[in-house]
Order: C-alpha cells, then sequence, then structure tokens
C-alpha cells in the first residue's frame, strides 16, 4: 500500500533501504498499482502472489538441476527469483480497464499513432522473455474521445506483465482501446524477438515476429488501414 505523496508507507518513511522514490520491490500492491498509473488508487487486486511458494519451486528446480541452493551465490536466489515474478506478472492482479479511465474530449478525428513502444512480456509456453516494439493508433470516435499518450504505453505494460503469447496480446490492447475509447478504429502492431527461439530450440537469435490487430474502419476502409501501416512500418 502506497498513497499518493510516492512513499511507500504513507508517511514519508523509508522501508528498508528502500526510498520514497525508489519503490519497495517486495510491496506487491505497489507493483501492481504503478503499473496502471504510478499512484496506488486501492484499486482491485486480483489475485495474490504466493511468494513463499515460488521459493520453494526455484528451490527444487535448483535440486533437479544438480545445484546446491544454500551454497553462497545461490543462496538469496529462490527469493530474488519470486520477488521477480512478481514484478514479471504483475499485469495479472491489475484491471486493465483502470489504466483508460482518464480520456479527454479533443476536437480531432484523424490518427493518433505512438512507435516504438517497448514492450518486454514472458512467452507462456516457455516463461522466457520475448521483447521489442509496440505500435499503436486509434482513429477517434464521433465524441472526440482521446487519451494520454501515456495510457497507450501503461496498456502495454498491463497486458505484457502476464504468460503470454504475442498474438494474443496484441489482440487484448486493441479489444481495450476499442472498448474505452469508443474510436472509430484501431492499430496495433507488435514486433517482438522471442528468447525461447533464440537461447534454446531452434536456437535462431535476432528473427522478429509482427503480428496485428487491426479493428473497425482501420480494418474495413483499405486506405486509411494502408496509410497506418506505412507510418507504423516505416520507421
Ligand atoms: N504463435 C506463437 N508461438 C509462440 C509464442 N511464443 C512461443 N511460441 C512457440 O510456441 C511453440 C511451443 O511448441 P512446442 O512444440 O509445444 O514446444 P517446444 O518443444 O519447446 O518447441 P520448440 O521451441 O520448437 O523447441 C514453439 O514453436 C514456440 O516458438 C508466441 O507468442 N506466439
Ligand atoms: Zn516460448
Amino acid at each position: 500500500m502506497t498513497t499518493a505523496n510516492g512513499s511507500p508507507n504513507g508517511d514519508g518513511s523509508t522501508r528498508g533501504r528502500y526510498s520514497a522514490t525508489e519503490p519497495d520491490p517486495e510491496d506487491l500492491d505497489y507493483l501492481a498499482a504503478r503499473l496502471i498509473n504510478g499512484r496506488h488508487q486501492g484499486g482491485p487486486v486480483e489475485r495474490a502472489v504466493d511468494l513463499p511458494r515460488i521459493e520453494a519451486a526455484v528451490r527444487e528446480i535448483l535440486h533437479a538441476v544438480g545445484e546446491n541452493p544454500d551454497r553462497d551465490g545461490l543462496k538469496d536466489t529462490p527469493a530474488r527469483v519470486a520477488r521477480a515474478y512478481a514484478e514479471l506478472l504483475a499485469g495479472l492482479r491489475v484491471d486493465p480497464g483502470q489504466v483508460l479511465t482518464t480520456t479527454f474530449e479533443a476536437d480531432h478525428d484523424e490518427l493518433v499513432l505512438v512507435r516504438d513502444i517497448e514492450v518486454t512480456s514472458l512467452c507462456e509456453h516457455h516463461l522466457l522473455p520475448f521483447h521489442g516494439v509496440a505500435h499503436i493508433g486509434y482513429v477517434p470516435g464521433p465524441d472526440g474521445r482521446i487519451t494520454g499518450l501515456s495510457k497507450l504505453a501503461r496498456l502495454v505494460e498491463v497486458f505484457a506483465r502476464r504468460p503470454q503469447v504475442q498474438e494474443r496480446l496484441t489482440a487484448q490492447i486493441a479489444d481495450l482501446l476499442m472498448e474505452r475509447l469508443n474510436p472509430r478504429g484501431a492499430i496495433v502492431v507488435l514486433e517482438c524477438e522471442h528468447m525461447c527461439m533464440a537461447m534454446r530450440g531452434v536456437q535462431k537469435g535476432g528473427s522478429r515476429t509482427i503480428t496485428s490487430a487491426v479493428r473497425g474502419m482501420l480494418r474495413d476502409d483499405a486506405k486509411s488501414r494502408a496509410e497506418a501501416m506505412t507510418l507504423i512500418l516505416r520507421g
């Protein structure tokens, strides 16, 4: 739990070695809330993360590969890995709709596009990272409803911090934009490299997978779609 002043303890004090501007990574409510808007608003924390259970599982993995989890270099590793998973999967505990609660009306009815939003997620098949960039565009609806540009990046974070496949991640971003902003159309393109293809298995580093989700007029109108794609892919 933290407060609008950014202090994890709500009174300007710090906990352990973490300052008010450097949140305690063990504060799981904070990690979930930070995904939404950088402040804790007491939003829904849907699922608790069982850190001791992850720790026990990581100890088992270390045993199973023939390591000694109690040796000096590994003794804190299960706890570190547990905290890391809590952070990497914090999106599971967040209602993505909360990200798009701040919307504005603006007299703009043409494409709004944010390119090259950094994205890192975990593939649900191997729990290895895939990373790259997301490009998100939409054409505001008749009511001219737009959202803050940073909210588009936050939307990527909330859906990326879950076990994912790239196709679903792409579609979820587009669908939530359509649901919450009621735009004329939306387009989401992700370009990612999958570590499960680079570090193991087929071992083809450097390949990039491109996925798109196109909705509304950007799907139905070939000219609008081609214009948006040109802007997205020219970078
Ligand atoms: N479509 C899709 N596939 C993914 C994604 N992330 C990982 N994969 C693939 O998921 C597949 C899982 O295939 P399996 O045959 O069950 O697993 P595997 O034996 O580890 O496969 P290899 O990676 O080919 O060694 C692999 O082909 C991965 O490349 C993703 O985001 N989208
Ligand atoms: Zn994988």
